[in-house]
């Protein structure tokens, strides 16, 4: 990383002119791109940020940054970047609460500085040339934490282990975990050093549980910022609640809570399920079939009542042959919230391909996280519809899973999960 060059928007004032001068260069080069390519960060907006060291700005990919500080954590509402990686940490025996809160004041510290750019304590140097490129890193609490921390009664009410399903294979290791960590940014060595940096910090502390490697399409491999397509092909993402949306605060961030668990207010619930694409099977179907196993065609996103990505689903809508446009076990009928009692969840993925198995399928698939203020009328109450009637079922087995009480985010002087660890 470029040492010491990026500044929090706080500090913009104190770029020289020509930093300042190629920052809204860039800030109205991605404005004119459109809103959709834009990254918007817990505090209101990514700032595009020109990093100098020998008066050559860098690309804008390079030079966007995600403010850490904010009301939420950066990471939920920003779209996914090219990179991720998730991780689970436990906490080692006798770390408690006193480890855990100078892990999280460490790993705080850490990710204010990557994320603007700047060089961590004690920098391994492996971003060294780069800005800070989107990077977010997000964590949270399994219910592990609060055991191991003496934080029993601390514990939110809804961070309760997630009821099992009947199309489940999971497999223990690669679920649950103390502590959660979500890192993404659009330069896949810009990631990578913040997870071994991270991972360093944590060292005596807690220990790696399981991680997961994924990725995006990258900013500017489109002609125009799009929606995110999966490893089946499928234009995926369309139908996430937006932050325009009068209740998009109410259904993803956790407020009103008093007493014990007021100290997740302003954060969320993070479900996480490693979910693999049977894609030998899938590759298998028609086009049309695996049109009406979704109900949106492939080619564009439109549902298949008609209009084009954005037009609003018609779930009533009859063919002249008499059956249902979205067929009855498509993905996006049974997915609804119109289906599920309202029920709703930002989806947040990233693509996973971890290499063959011994018989030559590909170990591949979507790294699912879904993000809502309360998981039981989230995606618990819609994962159980699918598990009953969803035509995708066919085509994809649920391998890992994990939910994380995610705290708000933090001020310029604290660390995440403060109002938690010390009150
Ligand atoms: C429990 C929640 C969900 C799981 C698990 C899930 C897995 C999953 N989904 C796709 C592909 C698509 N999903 C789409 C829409 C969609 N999916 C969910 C929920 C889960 N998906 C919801 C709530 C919705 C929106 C439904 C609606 O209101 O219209 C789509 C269509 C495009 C979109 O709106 O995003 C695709 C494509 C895969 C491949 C997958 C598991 C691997
Ligand atoms: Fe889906």
């Amino acid at each position: 990383m470029k040492k010491a060059t990026a500044k929090p928007a706080a500090e913009q004032s104190e770029l020289t002119e020509r930093q300042e001068i190629t920052r809204r260069r860039l800030l109205g080069a991605a404005s004119a791109a459109g809103a959709a390519g834009l990254v918007v960060g817990g505090a209101g907006g990514a700032y595009g940020y020109a990093a100098m060291s020998d008066g050559a700005p860098l690309t804008s990919v390079g030079s966007t940054a995600v403010p850490f500080h904010g009301d939420h954590q950066a990471g939920i509402v920003d779209p996914a970047q090219a990179t991720g990686h998730l991780v689970a940490f436990d906490l080692a025996p006798g770390a408690g609460r006193k480890g855990a809160a100078a892990l999280l004041r460490r790993w705080s510290a850490a990710a204010e500085a990557m994320t603007a750019g700047r060089a961590p304590n004690g920098d391994n140097q492996i971003a060294l040339d780069a800005g800070p490129s989107s990077l977010t890193v997000t964590f949270g609490f399994g219910l592990g934490f609060f055991d191991k921390t003496g934080l029993n009664d601390r514990v939110p009410e809804n961070l309760a282990p997630i009821p099992p399903f009947s199309s489940d294979a999971l497999d223990p290791k690669l679920s649950d975990g103390d502590l959660w960590v979500q890192i993404g940014g659009d330069d896949g060595l810009v990631a990578f050093h913040a997870l071994r940096v991270l991972q360093k910090e944590a060292a005596g502390t807690a220990t790696l549980r399981w991680q997961m490697n994924g990725f995006n399409r990258a900013p500017g491999a489109t002609e125009r910022p799009r929606t995110p397509r999966n490893l089946m092909g499928q234009i995926d993402g369309t139908n996430n609640p937006k932050p325009t949306d009068k209740d998009f605060a109410a259904r993803i961030f956790v407020s009103g809570q008093t007493g014990a668990a007021s100290w997740l207010n302003g954060g969320s619930y993070a479900v996480v399920r490693r979910i693999r694409m049977l894609l030998d099977s899938w590759d298998h179907l028609s086009l049309d079939r695996q049109e009406r196993v979704i109900g949106r065609r492939k080619s564009d996103g439109a549902p298949l009542s008609g209009g084009t990505e954005t037009t609003p689903v018609d779930l009533n809508k009859i063919n002249p042959d008499g059956s249902l446009a979205i067929p009855g076990d498509a993905h996006i009928r049974v997915a609804a919230p119109a289906s599920n009692g309202g029920a709703a969840m930002l989806r947040r993925a990233f693509s996973y391909h971890d290499g063959y198995d011994q018989d030559g399928t590909p170990n591949a698939g979507l790294l699912f996280v879904a993000w809502q203020s309360d998981p039981f009328n989230g995606f618990i109450k819609v994962q159980q519809k699918l598990d009953r009637a969803d035509g995708l079922s066919r085509f994809i087995r649920h391998e890992s899973s994990a939910l994380f009480a995610v705290p708000g985010g933090c001020a310029p002087g604290e660390y995440v999960g403060q109002r938690l660890l010390e009150s």
